[in-house]
């Protein structure tokens, strides 16, 4: 960043300490904004501002400056957000580019012209290129290509990183990102086509299972490599980075631990308990062929997950099979 590092705190304000502020969490009802309204509730904040897509639809300019210049909330989380897989990420340019902008751009200038005192934006480890060095370092961003199934997502992503640097350099203001690496837990989205990974296998073996199928059909090779974090801990990750953290660069949130397509597929099937074949449609895209982030500065910081892969899904499966109706 060169002379215009400023990677210094911004704002002395403490997060933690006064539990009665307004903490708008846009996105409550997703998996990252109702995993982190768990957190807050569990750590006594009582003051939280939620309303749903229908009750404010953030891509309105005018709605959402209304909304700020009301509730003045103090805190903001930036957890709304046009987000799906590899599917739909290749199949809606133009809504993963266009809503994701609206939001986080109306979200952040209201947010600061209304006075609150830090905003965390989320982003994403598809920022990074294609065939970055891995585990990907933050500043491995903008340095080649990206990967074509999802350009449109993340150059929305990497706009709101900039947009928050931006204005922390010309209004000193505490706008600060974090960027999670590939998210699964409660409340995530189970669409068959639309959905992530983890949640697509859940419910494909899950359905097989109970209506005695010989076989799943899994998309792609099974080469690829991802990384996984249970959502519990990106929301404890998130209040940390709220309380400690006040720089210009973005922060990596991941696990530091990386399965293949295939080997996330053969756990899956043990823990749904499906006993048939899986078979691989290799006309389905893999994507990028690994995104292991280094997560090392937010750990340098006293960060760390907690939930292993195993124990994440099997608490993720009963989740579902208490809550998902089918
Ligand atoms: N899931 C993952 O694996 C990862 C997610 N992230 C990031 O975390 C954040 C949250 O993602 P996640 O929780 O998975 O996504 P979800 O799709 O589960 O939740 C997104 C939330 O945003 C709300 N929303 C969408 N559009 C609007 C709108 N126009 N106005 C108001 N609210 C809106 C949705 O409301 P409604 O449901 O009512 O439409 C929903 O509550 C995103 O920024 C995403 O990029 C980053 C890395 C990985
Ligand atoms: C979080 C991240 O999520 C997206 O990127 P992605 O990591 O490629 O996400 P994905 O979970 O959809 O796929 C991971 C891998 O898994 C394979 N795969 C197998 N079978 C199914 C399946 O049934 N569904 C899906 N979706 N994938 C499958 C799939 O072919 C791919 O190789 C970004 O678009 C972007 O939104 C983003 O930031």
């Amino acid at each position: 960043m060169g002379s215009q590092d400023n990677n210094v705190a911004l704002s002395s304000n403490s997060f933690l300490a006064y539990k009665s502020a307004k903490v708008f969490v846009a996105g409550h009802r997703g998996l990252v904004g109702s995993a982190i309204v768990r957190k807050l509730t569990q750590l006594g904040f009582t003051n939280l501002v939620l309303h749903s897509h229908a009750e404010l639809d953030l891509t309105r300019q005018s709605d959402v400056e209304a909304f700020f210049a009301s509730e003045k909330p103090e805190f903001v989380i930036v957890a709304a957000a046009k987000v799906g897989g590899i599917h739909a990420n290749n199949t809606y340019p133009a809504d993963f580019i266009a809503i994701n902008l609206q939001i986080q751009t109306n979200v952040i200038d209201s947010a600061y012209r209304n006075g609150a005192k830090k905003l965390l934006f989320l982003g994403s480890s598809c920022i990074y290129p294609k065939y970055a060095s891995q585990p990907i370092p933050e500043d491995a961003l903008l340095t080649g290509p990206l990967e074509p199934t999802n350009e449109w997502y993340a150059i929305a992503k990497i706009a709101g990183i900039k947009m928050c640097q931006a204005y922390r350099i010309q209004h000193k203001w505490d706008a600060i990102s974090g960027m999670p690496t590939n998210l699964y837990g409660p409340y995530d989205n189970f669409h068959p086509e639309n959905s992530h990974v983890l949640p697509a296998l859940m419910r494909r073996f899950h359905e097989a299972k109970v209506n005695g199928a010989k076989e799943v059909v899994v998309w792609g090779t099974g080469s690829p490599l991802r990384e996984f974090l249970h959502v519990d801990d990106l929301a404890d990750a998130v209040v940390f980075m709220m309380e400690k953290y006040s720089g210009l660069e973005h922060l990596n949130v991941g696990s530091g631990k990386e399965v293949t397509i295939k080997e996330l597929a053969e756990l899956m099937k043990e823990v749904v308990g499906f006993e048939g074949d899986l078979v691989w449609d290799s006309t389905k895209p893999d994507g990028t062929p690994r995104k292991l982030m280094d997560s090392s500065k937010l750990a340098s910081l006293g960060w760390t997950p907690k939930v292993s892969l195993k124990d994440g899904l099997a608490d993720t499966y009963k989740w579902y099979l208490e809550n998902v109706n089918l």
